[in-house]
């Protein structure tokens, strides 16, 4: 999974400095952060609107939570990028989280005074 997310990533840091009127995430860019958080917003809405109907049944509500689940994981690395933010530190906490029960960390946490 991790070659096309590194391809991607590098590709839109390339994009950073291209030109807005032929390309798609330099014109988000362009737009700036609260252009891109919206993008972000959207598609995690169409995202879980998708979701809902694949829990109904069909093989096409099924292929609607992949490609909306694809547009919600690229838009995200776009506001990464746009904040200077290396994909790889997110990465590299899935690593860090791997193996640890959220139910186990969760109980670990210090409790509030
Ligand atoms: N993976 C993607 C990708 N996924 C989705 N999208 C675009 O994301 C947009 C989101 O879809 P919407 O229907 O929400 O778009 P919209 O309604 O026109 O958006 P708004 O006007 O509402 O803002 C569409 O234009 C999609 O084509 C992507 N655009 C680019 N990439 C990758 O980014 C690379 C660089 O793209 P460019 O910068 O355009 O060269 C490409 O080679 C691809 O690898």
């Amino acid at each position: 999974m991790s070659d096309i997310l590194n391809q991607l990533a590098e590709v839109l840091e390339q994009r950073r400095q291209a030109d807005p009127d032929s390309s798609y995430v330099a014109s988000l860019h362009r737009k700036g952060l609260n252009k891109i958080l919206e993008k972000v917003g959207e598609e995690a809405t169409e995202t879980l609107l998708a979701a809902k109907d694949a829990a109904n049944g069909s093989e096409k509500n099924r292929e609607a939570v992949v490609a909306e689940t694809a547009d919600l994981w690229f838009h995200s690395l776009v506001m990464l990028s746009h904040l200077g933010i290396d994909h790889q530190d997110v990465l590299d906490e899935l690593a860090r989280r791997f193996g640890i029960s959220g139910l186990d960390e969760k109980a670990a946490r210090p409790t509030d005074a």
